[in-house]
């Protein structure tokens, strides 16, 4: 089970919003879709979801075309969330369950199971209006998977949640994955992308200007980051050859270097000027990789 977007643009009128996207996102994935503000991350959700057709291109689930009636193959967790306050949480998901076929027994047994792995089951005769923001977010996101769709698509679904309910939600779509389920993740929070996924892209403008394997992407993007605390003045590594950012942190300096060979210079350049606490030499983050690829296709 493959989803397949070949060539696809979307044109506004005059505006392009996704321009001549291609990506592959096979089984038992997770797959970061990344972008600044308005990079066609939603267009292009819209697009997979048969809610908008493409300009031009394709997009095809395990060869076969995709159209709204394909729907209930999908599970969706949009960004701005859409539960109504005054139901229930039983009735809610019954009723959406039952929009995409399913019978109301199954979707009570899957509620029940979902409330109960989330540790909440007494939510199930509360209304929606009567829960925090974050409990909301569980139930919107059961109401995504209820109907175990084999393509889910998430964006910011752990916004507003508490790190102990973050990590829940984690376990639960690591879970998912497993059994087979294609995940489409988009976030603007790099750590839980790093976290979760081994392929992503990054979209600016519409465009595609990075794809490939996190591994990759890291390795070929050269930089690393070197951390040095230490009982010195470490000011003079601000201009030091290989140095491509200097950053102050409590007890030291966090540098960005472009070649292994310039921490050795450095860590030798450091003896006899005090006690070295750290020296550490990390991998670039997904957060240095996006802010200098967008930021520079902002200029
Ligand atoms: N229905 C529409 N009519 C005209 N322009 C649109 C429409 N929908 C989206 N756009 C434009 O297309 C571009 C991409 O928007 P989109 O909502 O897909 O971005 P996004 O990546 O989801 O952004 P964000 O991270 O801010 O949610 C934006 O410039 C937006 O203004």
């Amino acid at each position: 089970m493959t989803l397949l977007i070949k060539n696809v643009t979307k044109r506004f009128g005059n505006h392009t919003a996704v321009n001549n996207l291609s990506l592959e996102i096979p089984e038992k994935e997770m797959f970061g879709f990344l972008g600044g503000n308005g990079a066609g991350k939603t267009t292009t959700f819209r697009m997979i979801l048969g809610l908008l057709d493409p300009s031009d291109g394709e997009i095809s689930w395990n060869g076969q075309s995709i159209s709204y009636d394909k729907s209930h193959l999908i599970g969706y967790l949009p960004e701005e969330r859409g539960l109504y306050p005054k139901l229930k949480v039983r009735d809610q998901i019954v009723y959406l369950g039952k929009l995409r076929g399913m019978k109301k027994n199954d979707i009570i047994s899957e509620l029940e199971a979902w409330l109960q792995r989330f540790k909440v089951p007494e939510y199930i005769d509360k209304k929606v209006e009567e829960l925090s923001k974050g409990n909301q977010q569980k139930i919107q996101f059961i109401s995504a998977v209820i109907h175990k769709p084999k393509l889910l698509i998430m964006d910011e679904p752990f916004s507003g949640l508490d790190p102990i309910n973050v990590e829940m939600l984690k376990e639960a779509v690591v879970d998912l994955k497993e059994r087979g389920t294609s995940i489409i993740f988009s976030s603007h929070q790099m750590d839980h992308v790093e976290e979760l996924c081994e392929h992503l892209c990054i979209l600016q403008k519409g465009k595609q200007i990075v794809h490939g394997s996190l591994r990759d992407i890291k390795s070929s993007y050269g930089k690393k980051n070197l951390i040095v605390l230490g009982d010195m003045d470490l000011n003079y590594l601000r201009n030091f050859d290989g140095v491509t950012k200097y950053r102050p942190i409590t007890g030291g300096c966090e540098l960005q270097i472009d070649n292994e060979q310039a921490a050795q210079t450095i860590f030798e350049s450091l003896q006899g000027r005090g006690f070295i606490r750290k020296f550490d030499l990390e991998e670039p983050t997904l957060n240095d990789i996006f802010i200098e690829k967008v930021g520079a296709s902002y200029e």
